[in-house]
């Protein structure tokens, strides 16, 4: 099994999550404080990976990332966003890229 496998069963589990509402769950807790409170702490998270990069140990960026990515897809679930669209528009842009680069070059 592959580590990034991890992306597909956290996306099975938080929709599962909206579904049943578990009172000891994290992720149905953030739903229920709502969208702000998810939003929130994704900004949250991306700050602290920021400030880990810049003062923290590469151990504590991989900590912080984690949890950046963990509350970015409980907000996509949240919105209803399959992660699949997200691939999808980074594999779009595989074919654009150095395009603007290109053209300031002329
Ligand atoms: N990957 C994670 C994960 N990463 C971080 N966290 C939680 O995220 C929270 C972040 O902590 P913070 O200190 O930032 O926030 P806080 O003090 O709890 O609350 P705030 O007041 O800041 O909102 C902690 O409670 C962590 O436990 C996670 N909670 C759950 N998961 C995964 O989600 C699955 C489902 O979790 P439950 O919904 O709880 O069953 C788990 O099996 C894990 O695989």
């Amino acid at each position: 099994m592959k580590n990034t496998d991890v992306l597909e069963r956290l996306a099975v589990l938080m929709k599962e999550r909206k579904a049943s509402a578990p009172e000891n769950s994290y992720v149905a807790s953030l739903y229920r404080k709502g969208r702000n409170k998810i939003a929130q702490k994704v900004g949250e998270e991306a700050v602290e990976t920021a400030i880990a990069a810049v003062d923290g140990s590469h151990d504590e960026v991989i900590a912080e990332s984690a949890d950046l990515i963990f509350h970015l897809m409980v907000l996509w679930a949240d919105m209803d966003i399959r992660p699949e669209e997200v691939y999808a528009e980074l594999a779009r842009r595989e074919g654009i890229s150095g395009i603007e680069e290109k053209n300031s070059r002329g």
